[in-house]
């Protein structure tokens, strides 16, 4: 969808020599994807943006977009494909919340009602109700609720590229938490493809499908945020992204992604030996006992049963320590597993179907922090 290559920046400054904002950038966001341009202050990012609807003309380089080398377009033309959103919003205080979101579409001479219905529906989509909220100023919405309508006006025309510079720097943290959530659930349903500046790397793990990391106008690692975290690319990138990048990786990765690779389910009706053996064959510590249609009951150790073999599961059965779900993250997984000062839990799906079950070493292994292990037990 967009290609820089080698983009390059530099500005004259009298008497000293010229800044170099941007280096020989290269990179491609796919239609779709979100891509998070991060990095320190000064590090050229809001440059880097600017050069793509040429508020800022490029010293060198290329930049394409859907395949069309934007020298050949002029600045107008160019910014009709492109939304473009501030962190300092920038809404015209005399017009109404409506006439702001549309100031793009009524600009272009599109038909009005056709826009004034695509205002109320991305309003919904936000949770601001249209019926209150468009007939209002500016002045009478919360810092958050204006920063929403500035992201609905930089869609309103409904452009393929999105250029977000900090959008929501400059909301407090609760509020952004949400606010970002719903841009997430927005551009699922719209599949925008958008560059968003940012300088908080959690930030960019949260929303980036791809995280550009600069310095000094260099961009040095451009990949998916489980990529970065798990493999930085240089000592630099390491440090920016922080020395609990595992704990990091925890968020996104799913909890099926940690599952034991064999289920480990026994009734309560089984005799023990039969189950005993189930667990040796896999060398498992603990088996899960379910009831009807597959539901998590309860569950039997090696330890619990003491070298019982005559009887049956059931008169070993234990609580389970809680549940955790299929489409959870690791990060709810672990902190489940602190808060019931547990280290494995049974993973169920929506009718509380077990799936299989995950321990504190799967989720270690998983993220290369642990040594080798044998069943779920560490050797
Ligand atoms: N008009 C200009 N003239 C000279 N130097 C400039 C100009 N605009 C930006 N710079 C310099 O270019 C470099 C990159 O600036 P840019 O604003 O792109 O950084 P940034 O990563 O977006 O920073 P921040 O996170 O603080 O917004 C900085 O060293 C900045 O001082």
């Amino acid at each position: 969808m967009i290609r820089l290559q080698n983009l390059t920046k530099h500005f004259d400054v009298p008497g000293k020599a010229p800044v170099i904002a941007a280096n020989n950038i290269s990179l491609e966001v796919k239609k779709g994807e979100i891509c998070i341009f991060l990095g320190p202050s000064g590090c050229g990012k809001t440059t880097a943006l600017k050069m793509i609807n040429k508020l800022i003309p490029k010293t060198s380089g290329k930049i394409f977009i859907d395949g069309t080398d934007t020298d050949e377009l002029d600045a107008i033309t160019l910014r009709r494909k492109i939304g473009y959103v501030i962190q300092q919003i920038g809404l015209f205080p005399n017009m109404t919340i409506e006439n702001n979101i549309c100031i793009v579409p009524d600009l272009l001479k599109m038909d009005k009602k056709t826009s004034r219905n695509k205002a109320s529906e991305l309003m919904e989509m936000v949770n601001l109700d249209p019926k209150i909220f468009l007939k209002r100023y500016p002045r009478e919405l919360s810092g958050g609720q204006q920063q929403r309508i500035g992201v609905i006006r930089a869609l309103a025309a409904d452009p393929p590229l999105m250029l977000m510079d900090e959008p929501f720097g400059a909301i407090d943290p609760i509020n952004r938490a949400v606010i970002q959530d719903e841009f997430l659930k927005l551009n699922a349903e719209l599949g925008k493809t958008v560059l968003f500046v940012s300088h908080d790397i959690d930030e960019a793990i949260k929303m980036g499908d791809k995280i550009a990391i600069f310095r000094d106008g260099i961009l040095e690692q451009c990949d998916s945020p489980d990529e970065i975290l798990a493999n930085p690319a240089n000592q630099f990138i390491k440090d920016f992204v922080g020395s609990d990048r595992a704990l990091k990786r925890l968020k996104l990765t799913n909890v099926t992604d940690a599952i034991m690779p064999f289920r480990m389910a026994v009734k309560a009706e089984d005799p023990l030996d039969k189950a005993t053996k189930k667990m040796q064959d896999r060398d498992a510590h603990i088996a899960v006992v379910v009831g009807p249609r597959g539901r998590a009951r309860g569950y039997i150790t090696k330890e619990g049963i003491k070298g019982d073999s005559s009887g049956f599961v059931g008169e070993y059965i234990d609580h389970l320590p809680g549940t955790i779900h299929e489409n959870d993250t690791l990060h709810d997984a672990v902190s489940q597993m602190y808060a019931h000062a547990c280290d494995w839990l049974p993973v169920v799906d929506d009718n509380g179907t077990y799936k299989g079950y995950l321990t504190q070493h799967t989720i270690a292994t998983l993220l290369g922090e642990a040594p080798r292990k044998q069943g779920d037990k560490i050797v």
